[in-house]
Parts: C-alpha cells; structure tokens; sequence
C-alpha cells in the first residue's frame, strides 16, 4: 500500500458523540517511563526554551522536560541539584568521547538522570547506538530517549539497541534549514512521517518539530505519539531563556537552531537560524491553554482521555484548515 503523505495543516480530526459533561472530566495526563506527566508535550531541549530555573518549574508542576546539552560542564551539578529537590534530572548528551566520560562521570558520583536524551541531527547513526549501549550498561535505571529520526528502520535500530523512546523529526522545526541545505527530511510531511515510524515503534514515539497550534498536539497523538516535542511555540515568555527584542513598539524573543551559527559560535555545518519569536506572556498559560484544548480534544474524540483521541477517524484536506482564517 502506498504511503498517505500529509502535515499537520492538511488534516482535520472528525468528532464523535461526547462522553462527559464538562471538557474539565478528560484527563490529559500521559506516562512515560515511570512517571505521569500532565500533558504529553515537552518544551525542545533548546538554550532559547529551556534553562535550569525552567526544568524545576517544570518537574515540580509535573510536566515533563529536557535540559539541553549546550552548557556542558553544568550538567552533573544540574542533575545533584534536582535531586536535592527532590525533583526528576532529565537531561541531554551527544555523542563525542567526551559524553562517554561524562556518562562515567555521572555513575562514579552516583548521579543518575532519570531521563537521558541522546540529541544528534542525523540519529541514524552508529554513534547513537553505540551511546544508548553504553548509556544501559553504566547507568541502567536511566530512561533513554534517542534522535532524530525519520524512518521506521532508524526506530527499530534504535529500539534494538536498548532507546527507550525514539524522538522522530529531521527537518520539520521553525529555526530549521536542514530541508533547504540538504534536502533531506520531514519538513512539509512530519505527521505522516510520525505515523509511518509509529506504526514500527514498539516503545514510545516523540513527535519533535513543526507544531504551530495547539491542535496539532492532538493530530501528533493520533497518529502515533505518546509525547510532542516543541520549540518555537514555547520559546517566547517571560520565564524563556532567550533576550527580549522590541520592534516598533511590540515585543518579540530571541529563538535560535542548536545547529545555527548563533548557537554554535562558529559558521560550521550550519543547519539552523536565528529569529524572532512574538512574546506570548507567561509559560505556565500557555502550558494550561495547551491542556484546556487537549481536554477539549478529548471531548470531541468521544472519550475520556488521550487513548480517545488515536483512535478516532480523520480527513486530508489539504492545507485548506484556516479556511481563510488565521487565529
Ligand atoms: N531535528 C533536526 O532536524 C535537527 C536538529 N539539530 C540539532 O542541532 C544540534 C546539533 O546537532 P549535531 O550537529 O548533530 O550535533 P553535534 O555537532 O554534537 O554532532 C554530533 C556528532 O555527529 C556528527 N554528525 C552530525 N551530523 C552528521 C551527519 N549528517 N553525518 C555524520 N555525522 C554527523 C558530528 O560530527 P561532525 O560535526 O564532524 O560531522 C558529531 O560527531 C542538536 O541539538 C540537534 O538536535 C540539527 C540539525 C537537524
Ligand atoms: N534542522 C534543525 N532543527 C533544529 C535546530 N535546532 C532545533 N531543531 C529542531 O527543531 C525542533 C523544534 O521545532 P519547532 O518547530 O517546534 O520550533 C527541536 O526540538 C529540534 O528537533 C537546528 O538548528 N536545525
């Protein structure tokens, strides 16, 4: 059978009778690994979304987080000091030598993320399955989450090597130019590139980039993923990272590609950008209108959590859902 290729734009979920009576009964929460976290969406493990003050505020409201990986010698005083807070360490490494002492490292003091998130672009790699193999074997109790991918081989790969999650996307993101310097990706088709790897996936899939509303959170999990990785819907409040930047009297944030020359410092494989973001005022309203929709979504699923949602019947029309409209 012929692959069905669409993205977020092109779909629209079709409802079913309603179960509940207030959108407030259905129940977003979503478990991976052995915890439950509020909503399955995770801000990207980015310096402009994500930073230590962030991921307390995070783990100590239950929902889920990545701590990038671009401030490198933090990363073992991060871990210690979430666990003196009795908080959850969720963080990122690569796949240079330098990560594999950093892994010894972390087992000599004892210092054992729950979640690690081995963070490359072309995670189809050697590299990678060697690292998730050293990850298990030196720090077993840690969940291990590997990518990006974009093709159900680099799953099954990856799922062989021991990951305990496959982060899917190569391409798709806002401050992304894989797509245009390489040609390669799922940029213009990562939802149906989420399913088609989702349909080989026997762990949990993340779903990471090119998310522009809040629906598509929902359309993520019906085909397939169990957590939605997002940067540039995330990136512009208060408490994000990035510097504040006024034009013409409105305020923006700064957003920029871990692959960009900002983030790098140096104009090598460059294959990210810099931009500006609209500021969106404070996180945590955001993080609660994502739930308030997803709940809603739940509501036209016919159901009373998330499980609804996959399995509900949807349309291709092709990037035809504003309608004319935009929000
Ligand atoms: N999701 C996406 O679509 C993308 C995400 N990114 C993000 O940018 C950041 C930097 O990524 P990355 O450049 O991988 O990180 P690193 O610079 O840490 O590279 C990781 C390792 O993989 C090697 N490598 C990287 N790309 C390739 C490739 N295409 N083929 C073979 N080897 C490769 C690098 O060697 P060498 O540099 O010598 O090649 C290096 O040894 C990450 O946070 C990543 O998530 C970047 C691009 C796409
Ligand atoms: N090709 C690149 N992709 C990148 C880069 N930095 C981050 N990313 C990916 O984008 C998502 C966020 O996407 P968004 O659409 O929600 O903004 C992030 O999680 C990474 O996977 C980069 O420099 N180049």
């Amino acid at each position: 059978m012929a692959m069905e290729i669409f993205d977020y734009d092109d779909i629209q979920l079709i409802p079913n009778k309603c179960v509940i009576n207030s959108r407030s009964e259905a129940d977003t929460t979503v478990k991976l690994g052995d915890r439950s976290f509020k909503i399955p969406v995770v801000p990207a493990n980015m310096a402009t979304v994500i930073n230590e003050d962030l991921a307390k505020w995070l783990a100590s409201h239950d929902y889920f987080y990545t701590m990038h990986r671009f401030a490198p010698e933090t990363r073992r005083a991060f871990v210690e000091s979430m666990h003196a807070d009795n908080l959850f360490a969720s963080i990122s490494v690569g796949v240079k030598p330098s990560e594999y002492d950093f892994i010894d490292e972390l087992a000599m003091h004892d210092a054992v993320p729950e979640y690690i998130t081995i963070d490359i672009a072309h995670g189809h790699a050697d590299s990678v399955i060697e690292m998730i193999k050293h990850i298990k074997k030196v720090l077993p109790a840690s969940f291990v989450i590997a990518g990006n991918v974009a093709t159900p081989a680099a799953v099954r790969d990856l799922e062989n090597a021991g990951a305990d999650a496959t982060k899917v996307g190569v391409g798709p993101g806002k401050a992304c130019i894989t797509k245009i310097k390489t040609g390669f990706g799922t940029g213009g088709w990562q939802l149906a590139a989420v399913r088609w790897c989702a349909k080989a996936a026997r762990k949990p899939i993340i779903a990471d980039g090119g998310v522009r509303t809040n629906g598509d959170i929902a359309k993520s999990i019906r085909f397939g993923a169990t957590m939605v990785m997002i940067g540039s819907m995330l990136a512009g409040h208060q408490e994000s990272p990035g510097n504040v930047i006024k034009i013409d009297g409105k305020t923006y944030k700064q957003y920029y590609g871990s692959a960009s020359e900002t983030q790098k410092g140096e104009h090598k494989n460059v294959e990210g950008k810099q931009m500006l973001v609209p500021y969106r005022g404070h996180l945590a309203d955001t993080l609660n209108e994502m739930q308030e929709d997803l709940q809603s979504a739940i509501s036209y699923a016919g159901g009373r959590d998330l499980k609804a949602i996959t399995k509900c019947d949807y349309v291709i029309v092709r990037n035809s859902i504003y309608n004319g409209d935009s929000l």
